[in-house]
């Protein structure tokens, strides 16, 4: 039987959760957290972020990519992989999972991602947002900040019914997430020869696992974006576009916070249909959304995630320590 997504990824209709009677905020949250548990992947509809806003966001990271690089590289992102701010040019990133070994990194760098990215975060944030200048692209700072806090506001309902669907007071995970420490991520995948996507010599961006709590992912209607079935180590399925859903995938800090309980899942975008005009594998554009806890506060085990059977499998961490460890990898 060919695997669909519709048989690996859920659909959850958050709705429920947000305008709904205290039994179905139950039912929801615990249906999200078996979707983490199982697959670590959902769409989620009824999300809470008007489609409005979410199209004129794609908008404005198409007229942000359409920028000349002059004025891109006005806003480039820093040598100091941290500083995970700013414009990074076709080429600079090379996604890879969980290796540290130096030599190793060196050499996949040498095969890129085929992207471009905008990255920024929390304006009141320890790192420093780095803008293009407001002439070149006036009233895009404004829009990204105000995206910004549309997101951090579903995140934070997210949370709350995470919390719920573990056991755990709905206001647990915010006690975590109080400095909105959360990054947006504008992406832009240009135009590529298909065969080389097909071939792996080029890359959108390879298999890995999302850093933070969780991700909110937006995309466009390319295509492209696979994720690994949970019980077929190896074998990626497409997760297309459905109109009006957003993804939510939990991420690796999650997963250890969790005791591994909560599943942080391969997935990677290989070559979208090939655009029939040029032959080419078509532009993409996705705005990931990730969601961190705030980075001095070291987390332990959750505490419905640990028993006498079950025990503790990891030390605690700062999320500043974990991600500062995944980063270095990947600058
Ligand atoms: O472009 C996409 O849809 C995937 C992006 C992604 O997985 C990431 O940036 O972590
Ligand atoms: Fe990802």
């Amino acid at each position: 039987m060919v695997k669909t997504i519709e048989s690996t990824v859920p659909i959850i209709d958050f709705g429920k959760f947000l305008n709904g009677s205290e039994a179905e905020r139950k039912l929801i949250a615990g249906d999200m957290v078996k979707v983490m548990r199982e697959v670590g992947f959902m769409y989620l509809v009824n999300h809470g972020i008007a489609q409005e806003l979410i199209n004129e966001m794609f908008a404005w990271s198409a007229r942000f990519f359409a920028l000349d690089e002059n004025n891109k590289n006005w806003c480039r992102h820093p040598e100091d992989g941290a500083h995970h701010r700013g414009w990074s040019h076709v080429g600079k990133e090379k996604v890879s999972q969980m290796v540290f070994d130096r030599d190793l990194v060196k050499q996949l760098r040498r095969q890129p991602d085929v992207k471009e990215s905008f990255d920024l975060g929390n304006e009141n944030g320890y790192y420093s947002n780095i803008w293009p200048h407001d002439e070149d692209i006036p009233g895009f700072r404004e829009f990204c900040n105000g995206f910004f806090a549309c997101e951090d506001h579903t995140a934070k309902q997210l949370l709350r019914a995470i919390a719920l669907g573990l056991g755990l007071d709905e206001e647990y995970l915010l006690n975590f997430h109080k400095t909105s420490d959360n990054q947006l991520r504008l992406l832009h995948y240009p135009p590529t020869e298909t065969l080389a996507l097909q071939t792996g010599e080029k890359e959108r961006i390879a298999a890995h696992t999302d850093f933070g709590t969780m991700t909110m992912l937006l995309q466009d209607s390319c295509g492209g974006l696979e994720v690994e079935d949970p019980h077929i180590p190896g074998l990626f399925i497409p997760a297309p576009y459905i109109p009006g859903s957003i993804i939510l995938n939990t991420g690796d800090f999650l997963m250890r916070w969790s005791n591994d309980v909560l599943k942080s899942t391969l997935h990677r975008v290989r070559a979208p249909p090939i655009d029939s005009k040029t032959g080419l594998a078509q532009r993409r554009y996705s705005i990931p959304y990730f969601v961190g806890a705030d980075k001095d506060v070291v987390v332990d085990c959750l505490p419905s995630c640990h028993s006498a059977l079950n025990p503790k499998k990891y030390e605690s961490i700062s999320s500043r320590e974990y991600i500062a460890m995944r980063l270095r990898a990947t600058y």
